[in-house]
């Protein structure tokens, strides 16, 4: 069985539908990651063969101001679930995050660059990467800019503003890849179907900055009726630095798994689409 830590959250219902009745969900009312004896309780009784973390805590600015919560939730829960997974026997999968780099680097990461994060979020989930390694069995799958069905994202967040208002500012100065939590449930499958360990990159093919994104967002849902201007990070002034290019090279991902994901137009197309049924 494949336990998803998480499972309420927008990457966590895409992979209980990706993983079907392969999978088991719990998240905050079943299990406490920063809790030692909860995971163990869980784990102890469920043993699974395999774990996926998809519980973190993903508000960025919120990090920034409550650097403890983020420590126990991105840091110390991954410890708690890789030592406990490596005594059953389990394999750890471990979602991480663009925000691991610094966006200084001019062209797409690959998985053996240096990281150095710019926030406490980005600090936090590094300090999650690196205690994964307490099982040896471990996955590790860094992603970026997530929107998907039933959680709080980009996406929804410019449709609703669209109609709230008409016209909106958004920064054109930080570029990476919108990502659909569909098709990285998909690449997570696909590694774990070849048996994959160690670090992989996983997000839509293509980049773009934020406020390009806004404006695929409009045009493909059909809102003609609002501005979209171009807007600085500096001025945008958010309590958390943001890394300004922070895109990921997927090579590694389609080499050793052949499964590559769909250019992020195509992907958002695909979301909006199926987004009134869901
Ligand atoms: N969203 C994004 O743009 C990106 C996300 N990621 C990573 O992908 C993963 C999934 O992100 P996403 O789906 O957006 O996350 P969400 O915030 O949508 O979901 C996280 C889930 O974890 C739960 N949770 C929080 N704290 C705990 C805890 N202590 N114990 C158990 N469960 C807990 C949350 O519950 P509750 O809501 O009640 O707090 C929520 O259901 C994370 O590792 C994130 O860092 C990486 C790159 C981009
Ligand atoms: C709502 C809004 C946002 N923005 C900017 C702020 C920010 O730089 C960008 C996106 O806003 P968000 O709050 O969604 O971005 P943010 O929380 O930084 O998103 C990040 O989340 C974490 C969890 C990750 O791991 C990252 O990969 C990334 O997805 O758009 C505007 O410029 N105008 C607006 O009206």
């Amino acid at each position: 069985m494949i336990l998803v830590v998480g499972s309420k959250g927008m990457l966590g219902q895409e992979l209980m539908q990706v993983f079907g009745d392969a999978a088991r969900g719990v998240d905050l009312d079943d299990i406490d990651i920063t809790d030692l004896a909860s995971v163990q309780r869980v784990l102890l009784t469920l043993k699974p063969r395999i774990v996926i973390n998809a519980a973190a805590y993903t508000d960025v600015d919120g990090c920034q101001a409550e650097v403890e919560k983020a420590m126990q939730v991105n840091g110390e829960g991954v410890a708690y679930l890789a030592l406990t997974t490596k005594e059953i026997g389990a394999k750890l999968v471990q979602v991480s995050t663009d925000y691991i780099f610094d966006g200084k680097k001019g062209s797409p990461y690959v998985e053996d660059d240096l990281a150095s994060p710019l926030s406490i979020y980005g600090e936090s989930k590094l300090a999650g990467e690196m205690n994964a390694w307490f099982n040896p069995d471990h996955l590790i799958v860094r992603t970026q800019w997530l929107y998907g069905h039933g959680g709080k994202n980009f996406v929804e967040t410019m449709l609703k503003l669209a109609g709230e208002r008409s016209e909106l500012s958004v920064v054109d100065d930080q570029t990476g890849s919108p990502t659909w939590a569909y098709d990285l449930a998909l690449a997570i499958k696909a590694l774990l179907d070849k048996g994959c360990g160690g670090t992989y990159h996983a997000a839509n093919a293509g980049f773009v900055s934020w406020n390009g994104f806004a404006k695929e967002i409009f045009r493909l849902a059909g809102i003609a009726d609002i501005k979209v201007n171009p807007m600085s990070t500096a001025e945008l002034n958010r309590p958390a630095p943001r890394p300004l290019y922070s895109t990921l090279d997927c090579s590694k991902l389609a080499q050793d798994t052949g499964f590559a994901l769909q250019p992020w137009q195509q992907a958002l197309e695909r979301y909006l689409e199926l987004r009134p049924a869901r």
